[in-house]
């Protein structure tokens, strides 16, 4: 599992990087960054995992969320992956639309050709990925948790409704949370998946929770002013879904916010010391 470095700069007294390796789950170079902070020679630090949203690469949240003051004040390891499968050979939308294919893996492992090969970032983020992070960064798996914007807040949340355990904080920027009930997630979740909704239940946030999953709690910022509230974000699903699971659910609607990482980057050190507090000891 080597990696190779494509970049380090240091910032905030820590090391933000940018790495490449080859990936056995996705058959392709994948790219992601991490951000370590200053730390003290030889300790083991908690991680927070960020999933982009469509369109993003690790690149869009490296540049522009504005995580990296608070993860050196608060000791916390910061991982950013690519949001699909990438190359001349991997198969993308049939229009080059933007909700699907390239820049849109939704975090599921593909059961349809031609996606299956290489559409496979359920397997990559929660599996392989950790396994390449923790053999080469100063991690602590006992203290991981996670969070997303949009289709990365849906798969935050997915994951660690799934994996509760290994998690032990999720939170979300304007997530997808029923993804089976909105255009972006039915076009993602009819390819990659195929036609029955019974497969997608294990990819939706609310069906999830409908279906008895639980967890201990999640922060959710939604921006009032996002185009993409009312027809694929719908964040009173999430919220009656949780009333009636009774899993805890702070949910913010920031007024005049919208969908972008101008949004994302006000709320980040919100976001990172709630993390911080349910990832101490
Ligand atoms: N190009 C599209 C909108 C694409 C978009 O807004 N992407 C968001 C995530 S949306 C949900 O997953 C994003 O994070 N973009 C990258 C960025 O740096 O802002 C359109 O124009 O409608």
């Amino acid at each position: 599992m080597t990696i190779q470095t494509v970049s380090t700069n240091r910032s905030h007294g820590g090391v933000q990087g940018v790495y490449r390796h080859a990936s056995q789950a996705t058959g392709t170079d994948m790219v992601f960054s991490v951000y370590v902070p200053p730390h003290a020679d030889g300790a083991r630090l908690p991680v927070v995992w960020y999933l982009s949203g469509l369109t993003c690469t690790h690149a869009n949240v490296t540049e522009k969320g504005e995580f990296r003051r608070a993860c050196a004040e608060l000791g916390l390891i910061f991982v950013a992956p690519d949001t699909s499968p990438r190359g001349p050979d991997v198969p993308g939308d049939a229009n080059n639309a933007y909700d699907f294919g390239l820049g849109a893996g939704f975090y599921v492992d593909a059961t349809e050709a031609p996606f299956a090969r290489n559409y496979r970032m359920w397997s990559y983020v929660t599996d392989e990925l950790p396994k390449i992070v923790s053999g080469n960064f100063p991690l602590d798996a006992r203290r991981q948790s996670i969070m997303g914007h949009s289709m990365g807040g849906h798969g935050a949340l997915t994951v660690a409704l799934r994996n509760p355990h290994r998690y032990r904080a999720a939170s979300a920027f304007a997530p997808i949370v029923a993804p089976s009930q909105v255009p972006w997630g039915i076009k993602a979740l009819t390819g990659y998946l195929g036609p029955s909704k019974e497969a997608w239940r294990s990819h939706d946030t609310v069906a999830l929770i409908e279906d008895g999953a639980k967890y201990s709690g999640f922060l959710v910022d939604v921006g009032e002013a996002d185009n993409f509230l009312k027809e694929q974000l719908k964040p009173e699903l999430l919220q009656a879904a949780c009333t009636k699971a009774n899993i805890p659910l702070t949910l913010r609607r920031q007024p005049g916010y919208d969908h972008s990482y101008y949004f994302i980057s006000t709320f980040m050190s919100d976001h990172l010391r709630w993390h911080a507090e349910r990832l101490k000891g």
